[in-house]
């Protein structure tokens, strides 16, 4: 069973990802990705994809043409956990 981060975790891992935004319902981060086009943003997703299936952890997410909306939360944890934090920082590194 993988822990919910508590107020200090969850504000320490924060700090290294200052594009996602906390938000609640359900307890997460978010962060929106605008690329090009529908090519650069689905290729995105391609490969973010295959990182979720390979941590065995999965987005919520949506496109619209070029923009990308993620939210990363544990529902196994009922909130944020560290796999979050693991995944979004395996996608900024992508993005960038
Ligand atoms: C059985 C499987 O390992 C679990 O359902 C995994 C799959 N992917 C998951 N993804 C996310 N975001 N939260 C989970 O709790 C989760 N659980």
């Amino acid at each position: 069973m993988i822990a919910r981060l508590d107020e200090e975790e969850r504000a320490l891992a924060l700090r290294d990802l200052p594009e996602w935004t906390p938000v609640q319902e359900p307890e997460g981060i978010r962060r929106l990705f605008i690329f090009k086009d529908f090519v650069g943003a689905f290729g995105f997703m391609t490969k973010v994809a295959l990182l979720a299936e390979r941590a065995d952890h999965h987005p919520e997410w949506s496109n619209v043409y070029n923009r990308v909306d993620i939210t990363l939360t544990t529902h196994d944890a009922g909130g944020l956990s560290r796999r979050d934090i693991d995944l979004a920082t395996q996608i900024d590194a992508i993005y960038s």
